[in-house]
């Protein structure tokens, strides 16, 4: 990248460039931030029901959505720091703050020493943005969408084309180049809007959701070209999902939102040392779980029960109990699989208070 093309250093207390062209610091502080939205009826279509839409936030009386209440954070530059919760728990609504695309009600955000809520324009410098919302570039190829993000963020023509080629192929989306958006499948269509992210490189990169949809190949690609722009620049990410085991490979510090709140943050180990000592046993019953065993009714009770699974979170004595019951007697004709697993960041999640529903495993 050259120097015309790189957003402008700024030098201060924060996020100053550490004399090696890399960012380093704090990339992104966020103080006391909040965000009610007042309209009841807008905001819900975006394929999710109003069931669904509600279950994440404080909605009052009036109709009023407290999605974000009070939120503090600290991105550290070179960092890959997710948003992890369930549907609505206002993950969107704080990255959308951030990249100056809504006001937030009160609070604080600067980005690299900038003042995000005065300066809302000053985002598209310092970052690029993959949001949720398919791209106002869908009409146009892969490689035209990821060129124009180029010439948008002030390459010059050759510069963006380079860049575009480098970035397509380093993604194996060169037999899709000259395909429209509009007329991939979904997870396609994810990584060509990554790709163009990817271009007219910016030191914050913020994913909502990156990889939804996306197959095993494309998933990998996506987490290498994270990889390598954080060892090679220093790029800082802030990654938002409710994919634990995602969040539990990539993620170097993760901050749990949870109705509009931060409920924890730490590095995945730190939060799953909260349900250090503990195991989970997942049973798997052919059809209904035989209640009328005893051992089974007793299991029952400290179960969580979600159809023919069932999970048990306990001490490993206690777990091995269990599985001695399930395996031995009545109950084992019963059962169709059982697993025996050291805590997750889930379980850490659960833990803390947070709901399990919204989050994919
Ligand atoms: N424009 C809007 N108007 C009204 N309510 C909104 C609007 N956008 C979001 N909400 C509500 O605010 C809450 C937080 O939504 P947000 O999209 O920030 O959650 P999220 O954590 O990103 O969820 P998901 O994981 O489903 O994307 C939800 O209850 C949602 O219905």
């Amino acid at each position: 990248m050259s120097d015309t093309d790189r957003p402008a250093p700024q030098a201060g207390p924060q996020g100053d460039l550490g004399g090696t062209g890399r960012y380093t610091g704090q990339c992104c502080t966020v103080r006391d931030l909040a965000k009610t939205y007042r309209s009841p009826s807008r905001g819900l279509g975006r394929g999710r029901s109003r069931d669904a839409a509600a279950a994440g936030a404080e909605r009052g009386a009036t109709g009023e959505v407290r999605a974000n209440d009070g939120i503090d954070l600290d991105v550290r530059c070179g960092e890959i720091f997710g948003l992890l919760g369930p549907n609505g728990a206002g993950k969107s609504t704080l990255v959308r703050q951030l990249t100056g695309l809504l006001r937030p009600d009160r609070g604080s955000v600067h980005i690299l020493g900038h003042d995000i809520v005065r300066h809302p324009e000053r985002a598209a410098r310092l970052l690029a943005y993959l949001g949720q919302e398919s791209t106002a570039l869908d009409e146009l190829t892969v490689a035209l969408a990821a060129e124009t993000t180029g010439r948008l963020r002030g390459l010059t023509p050759a510069r963006a084309r380079g860049e575009t080629a480098d970035v397509l192929a380093e993604l194996g989306l060169e037999p899709i180049a000259h395909r429209p958006l509009a007329k991939l499948s979904g997870g396609q269509r994810r990584l060509a809007c990554f790709a163009a992210a990817l271009v007219g490189e910016r030191p914050l990169l913020v994913l909502d959701e990156p990889t939804t949809g996306m197959d095993p190949v494309a998933r990998r690609a996506v987490w290498s070209a994270v990889d390598r722009r954080r060892a090679e620049r220093g790029t800082t990410v802030l990654l938002v999902t409710h994919n634990v085991i995602e969040a539990e490979t990539v993620l170097d510090r993760v901050a749990v939102v949870d109705r509009g709140r931060v409920i924890a943050c730490d590095t995945p180990g730190g939060l799953k040392a909260l349900v250090d000592g503990d195991v989970r046993l997942d049973l798997v019953w052919r059809t209904e779980a035989p209640t009328d065993v005893p051992a089974v009714a007793r299991i029952a009770e400290q179960a969580e029960r979600s159809g023919r699974r069932w999970t048990v979170r306990t001490s490993p004595e206690q777990a091995r109990e269990l599985v001695t019951a399930v395996t031995t007697g009545p109950a084992f004709a019963a059962l169709d699989d059982f697993t025996l697993a050291t805590p997750s960041l889930e379980d850490a999640y659960l833990k803390l208070g947070g709901r399990g529903g919204g989050l994919a495993k």
